[in-house]
């Protein structure tokens, strides 16, 4: 009900709904210091009963995670009865739509996605974690086409037992379609080289707008899964082929790794750079435009603020910091309302 989303009075308005998922719904809403929209991620904890270590898991990750093809953290919020999990909204909705409404895409199209996927993964696993559940529901678009990876509540921990893990299928990751065989075989399996093979098989849809293994028969999907026989069309093209081949290896041991990947002759064909798979944002680096405006609107010093930003409790100030240099890069001008007065003093617009 609307009673308990008192937690958000005065910080932010809330709108339609844009989703809702197993433990969960987001909705559209308004950062109101910014007018900038957000997406929020409203969890009930009575609904989520056991799956609370999957909320924590994704706070975690999303906590150190930050690059340019990861949905942003902005704010977290935590009621008695609830989660507020404020974040960066993508107006481009689901890749899986996207997919859908175009059927398939063309190769060019489907690298310049495909491209990001490998640099946001790269990013993941050079911090010791692993996605696993990559499927083209987890990625969004924004308004430019950007790629932007979502739902990190089934990843693993660095270090945790989450990277080699033996755990079956429905205890521990998502959709079958996208799973690896030695993960669906309940066998010792990597994160990483689990991620690897669900990127396999996003690659494929992309290309393909069909999944290469698929049956209403969990069984026989199993067994299609860890046979690795796929239809290849005859639009593909070679090089395509030769990659989803690399990629959807039954055995871990000679599938491709994401190092490799980075360097694979498709992903790089008809683009001059590299891909930048590391985070172009640096914690340690606070914009310092950014950083003035918000000093002016609370009546601070510009290094007392820089300091307070460099806290990064993910509060609303951190919202505010990651949206105004969201419109700062997308060169628009902002500016904050000028501070309030401190209530001894009079003026007009009290
Ligand atoms: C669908 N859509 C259409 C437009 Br236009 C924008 C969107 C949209 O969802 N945008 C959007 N921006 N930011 C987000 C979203 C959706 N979103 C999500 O986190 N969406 C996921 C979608 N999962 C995919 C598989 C199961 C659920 C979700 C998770 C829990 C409950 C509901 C939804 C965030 C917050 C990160």
């Amino acid at each position: 009900g609307k009673e308990s989303y008192r937690a958000l009075n005065g910080l932010y308005v809330l709108h339609d709904e844009l989703g809702s998922g197993g433990f969960g719904k987001v909705k559209l809403a308004t950062h109101l210091l910014t007018g900038q929209y957000v997406a929020i991620k409203i969890i009930d904890k009575k609904k989520i009963g056991n799956d609370l270590p999957r909320v924590k898991t994704e706070m975690d990750a999303l906590r150190t995670l930050s690059h340019q093809n990861i949905c942003q953290l902005y704010q977290y919020i935590e009621t008695t009865e609830k989660f507020f999990i404020i974040m960066e909204y993508c107006s481009g909705g689901e890749m899986f739509d996207y997919i859908v409404r175009k059927e398939r895409l063309p190769e060019a199209e489907a690298r310049h996605f495909f491209r990001q996927l490998v640099q946001a993964i790269a990013y993941v696993h050079s911090l010791g974690y692993a996605h696993r559940d990559l499927k083209p529901e987890n990625l969004l678009l924004t308004e430019e086409l950007k790629l932007k990876l979502i739902d990190f509540g089934l990843c693993a921990r660095p270090g945790g037992p989450g990277l080699v893990n033996n755990k079956p299928l429905d205890t521990c990751c998502g959709s079958p379609a996208y799973a690896a065989p030695e993960l669906i075989l309940g066998q010792q399996y990597l994160g990483n080289r689990a991620d690897v093979w669900s990127m396999g098989v996003l690659l494929y849809a992309l290309l393909c707008g069909a999944l290469p293994f698929e049956d209403d028969n969990m069984q026989l999907l199993y067994r299609k899964i860890s046979n690795g026989r796929y239809y290849e069309p005859d639009f593909l093209t070679n090089s395509s082929k030769e990659l989803l081949k690399r990629m959807l290896q039954v055995d871990p041991e000679r599938r491709i790794t994401v190092n490799e990947l980075l360097r694979h002759p498709w992903l790089n064909s008809t683009y001059q750079a590299a891909l930048k798979w590391q985070t172009i944002y640096d914690k340690n680096l606070v914009d310092e435009d950014v950083a003035r405006e918000m000093a002016y609107h609370y009546g601070t010093q510009l290094g007392t603020m820089v300091g307070k930003i460099k806290e990064w409790r993910f509060d609303y100030l951190t919202a505010t910091y990651h949206l105004l240099l969201q419109l700062k890069a997308r060169g628009e001008k902002f500016a904050l309302p000028p501070p309030r007065l401190a209530n001894n003093q009079t003026g007009s617009n009290v």
